[in-house]
């Protein structure tokens, strides 16, 4: 019969195929340099201990989270934290503490889940409750104001304030002679994007160059930081290609020309989201469920018909091989895939802890499929939905309950019925990660997606219910991620089902969308941004 007019995504092969992803080694996994990083690790444990003057104390905790060797130190660093944090409670501070170490030492306590308050901010202001004018002469202290302004919780006007105020004296000083180089490249970097909404492992990266430049570098930590680099990447790479042998298996690629064939991008999301080497598991599975989602997207966004896409949601609610017939060829194998990799981790869950999660895992994905199915109905009728309309079902089409669904039983154990009961309504820190990762998204991916034909994003929907114009909507959007992580941060040091780890993982996904998406698409066309990133992340390792 006639072929149906199907779009096509334009999508090109991938960037890494996967003879090259089984090419890498990375001779950082030896026993030589195990020992050597553990004698590293000794020497900075030391430094913590002994070091008397408080505020080189959290400059050297500030040095080691960017460098990405914190997560070595955690307990000390939280002990030390928590000694500051009463010592402050207890009023005690004899301590004059300019601006700089005002704003240094509230973003690490906020970071580490002290709610340490913005009053601690009232003496920088004047009579008439505005920040002092000639604090803008401090770059540092303005600097490091802006980045703990990004703590905040809703309604902490100061914090508003300080963001404000310090984002403009940056912009300002930032074309003032007598800068140095070092401090450029710090405020670019922080007014690009701050630090409290990037991705660590990116960030170590960059702040490892960074910190090798400076001229009172500890030549320890540089050591310890790029040997902890480079022995992490290893643990990646094996994940990496323990991966990739699984998406080759599924066949999926060839089967499902029309698809994106993404697989190092989406095991780069995976990194993005929990980097700590032990969490090899959840990174391998996690990339299964990208790559899953990914091709799903696709026959949904870009090659089914309407009939076909009912067919596929109903055979998704049904989790019943049975109904394989009833599906179009180049569905079966699609469906049979899902079927499989899907049981296989609820499987693996029920030898792990003896509990049977199938249902929570099938229940995410057929959300999925019908808030999908919603969007390909909205696309066809020609309907545009008010924004509240769109967002309402965008944040779960855009995949991040399925995602932390997933992820939560990759991490947890025990699993717990409070954190299962979470899961089902979808707890207030998967919806904030989600809204973050669509709004991030339509601002990445919208240009190309509706020069192809999909539903109308939510840029086009404010435009379309507002009469604004595509660049004051993208700001309104920019507006929403920036509010939505009010609540994130809200929900991040509520008491919470949910352990840190968990909780970590739904905001690194806000973060690497953020960063995917900082330059339009960085995971279907897979831009020069992307690529040096996930070659520098992934497949270089640093000198
Ligand atoms: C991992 C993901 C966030 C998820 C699958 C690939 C993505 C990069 C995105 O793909 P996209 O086509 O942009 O999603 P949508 O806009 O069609 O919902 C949805
Ligand atoms: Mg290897
Ligand atoms: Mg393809
Ligand atoms: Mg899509
Ligand atoms: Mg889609
Ligand atoms: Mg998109």
């Amino acid at each position: 019969e006639q072929q149906p007019l199907r779009r096509s995504g334009n999508y090109q092969p991938p960037t890494w195929d996967f003879c090259y992803v089984e090419s890498l080694s990375n001779q950082y996994s030896g026993k030589r340099y195990i020992n050597r990083c553990l004698v590293l690790k000794e020497q900075v444990k030391m430094m913590l201990d002994e070091e008397v003057d408080l505020l080189i104390q959290l400059e050297l905790i500030d040095d080691l989270q960017r460098l990405g060797i914190a997560y070595h130190f955690q307990n000390k660093i939280q002990s030390i934290l928590s000694g500051v944090y009463k010592e402050n409670h207890l009023g005690n501070t004899s301590r004059e503490k300019d601006l700089y170490a005002t704003a240094l030492e509230f973003r690490l306590l906020r970071q580490h889940g002290f709610d340490v308050s913005q009053e601690v901010f009232n003496c920088f202001k004047n009579e008439k409750g505005n920040f002092k004018a000639n604090l803008c002469e401090d770059i540092k202290g303005m600097l490091h104001l802006y980045e703990a302004s990004f703590l905040l919780v809703e309604s902490e006007s100061t914090l508003e304030m300080a963001r404000e105020f310090s984002s403009e004296c940056l912009k300002n000083v930032l074309n003032h002679e007598g800068i140095s180089e070092e401090l450029i490249l710090l405020m670019q970097h922080s007014l690009e994007l701050p630090l409290h909404w990037r991705v660590q492992r990116l960030e170590a990266r960059w702040f490892i160059d960074m910190y090798e430049k400076r001229a009172n570098r500890n030549p320890t930590l540089l050591d310890l930081a790029k040997m902890d680099f480079n022995l992490v990447q290893a643990t990646h790479q094996d994940d990496l290609q323990y991966a990739s042998r699984w998406w080759q298996s599924t066949c999926l690629a060839e089967n499902l020309a029309f698809a994106r064939d993404r697989l190092v991008e989406n095991f780069f999301w995976t990194v993005g989201v929990i980097f700590d080497p032990q969490q090899g598991y959840c990174r391998r599975m996690s990339t299964r469920v990208n790559a899953l989602v990914t091709t799903i997207d696709d026959v949904y966004d870009v090659y089914g018909t309407l009939d076909e896409l009912e067919l596929f949601t109903a055979a998704v609610e049904r989790w019943d091989l049975g109904v394989i017939d009833q599906l179009p060829s180049y569905l079966k194998l699609c469906y049979f895939a899902l079927y499989n990799s899907i049981n296989e981790m609820a499987y693996d869950v029920m030898k792990e802890q003896g509990v049977q999660v199938i249902s929570y895992l099938k229940n995410s994905w057929t959300d999925l499929c019908k808030a999908y199915l919603q969007e390909a109905k909205w696309y066809h009728s020609g309907y545009v939905p008010t924004l509240q309309e769109y967002l309402d079902n965008a944040w779960i089409s855009i995949s991040a309950p399925v995602i932390l669904v997933h992820a939560y039983f990759f991490v947890s154990n025990p699993i717990t019925n409070e954190g299962l009961e979470c899961l089902d309504r979808y707890h207030n820190i998967i919806r904030c990660s989600a809204m973050i990762l669509r709004l991030a998204d339509d601002l990445g991916t919208s240009t190309d997606e509706l020069q192809r034909g999909d539903v109308p994003k939510s840029i086009q929907c404010y435009m379309n219910e507002s009469g604004a114009a595509e660049e004051e909507a993208r700001e309104h959007i920019r507006f929403l991620i920036s509010e939505t992580w009010k609540q994130m941060n809200r929900e991040r040091v509520a008491d919470s089902p949910f352990s840190q780890t968990f909780i970590g993982m739904a905001m690194n996904l806000g973060r690497m969308a953020q960063c995917m998406y900082q330059y339009g698409d960085g995971h279907g066309s897979s831009n020069s941004h992307t690529k040096d990133r996930i070659r520098a992340l992934l497949l270089d390792p640093v000198g």
